[in-house]
């Protein structure tokens, strides 16, 4: 298919260093977690999510991946404990996945990686005025990283591959109220945490890693409908199937991944 040329992104990782020179940046994400290699931090404590005054608004493509939006006006919901200092507000959450056949997540674990990995994003809004501006420091975004692995069908994330088919096409939005993300959590809230960065442009280096050791279950006909979504607007002659929307592990350049209990 004839590549989108002045789309950066879907020119895919290879060419963003041009534009983007952070991309071969000392804390790039994502990365190979090695869990043998990664120190056990007694001081490390649990996280906790507070998520249960969450406000969902809407389910959206934005051409790259489908997001979930959250209100985000005050403490409502966050993110606390662990590696972070603050407590950091909810804002989106979205996926990333493979092709026919072929993973997606973006962190691998010794090389291996899974089906699809879930982003929950949060913002620093203690020490930042707006998200915008966190998503530039270098403490202001905490992404909380969830593995999908294939298997049994599960519970809940119907509710995300139902509203699927309302947002194909890249620009398209469709409301989606009252939606709790604790249903996507796993039974362990055990995690790895390391100094990393966004892992599409503009890939600053701003975020605090939060990435849960357990998958969640997902079943093959529940990630293929994310394959049914597409990079491409509803008035673009070329239909694109939005597939292998995953940055590759980037160089570890001498980090430390820490590990919770
Ligand atoms: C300001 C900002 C810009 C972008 C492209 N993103 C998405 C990049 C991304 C998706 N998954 C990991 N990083 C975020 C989270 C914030
Ligand atoms: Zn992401």
């Amino acid at each position: 298919s004839i590549r989108n040329t002045f789309c950066l992104v879907c020119q895919g990782p290879p060419v963003w260093h041009k534009n983007y020179p952070v991309a071969q940046g000392n804390r790039q994400s994502p990365i190979d977690i090695i869990p043998h290699q990664t120190s056990h931090d007694p001081g490390l404590g649990p996280i906790t999510l507070n998520y249960d005054q969450c406000t969902s608004i809407n389910i959206t493509n934005n051409g790259h991946s489908v997001v979930v939006e959250f209100e985000d006006p005050d403490d409502r919901s966050v993110i606390l404990g662990g590696p972070l200092d603050n407590p950091y507000r909810l804002k989106q959450f979205h996926f990333h996945w493979g092709g026919k056949g072929c993973h997606g997540s973006e962190h691998t674990v010794s090389g291996n990686s899974y089906a699809s990995e879930l982003h929950l994003v949060h913002w620093n809004a203690v020490k930042y005025k707006t998200f915008g501006e966190a998503a530039t420091a270098p403490d202001g975004l905490a992404v909380l990283g969830i593995f999908l692995e294939t298997g049994d069908d599960h519970r809940w994330l119907h509710m995300i591959t139902d509203a699927l088919y309302m947002v194909k096409f890249k620009g398209s939005v469709t409301d989606f109220k009252a939606f709790n993300p604790k249903c996507l959590l796993p039974s362990s809230l055990h995690y790895w945490t390391y100094l990393g960065s966004l892992t599409t442009p503009p890939l600053h280096e701003s975020v605090i890693w939060i990435v849960l050791k357990e998958p969640i279950i997902v079943s093959e006909k529940q990630v293929h409908v994310f394959r049914m979504l597409l990079f491409t607007g509803e008035e673009e002659d070329e239909r694109i199937r939005m597939e292998n929307n995953f940055r590759p592990p980037q160089p570890l350049k001498g980090r430390k991944v820490r590990s919770s209990n």
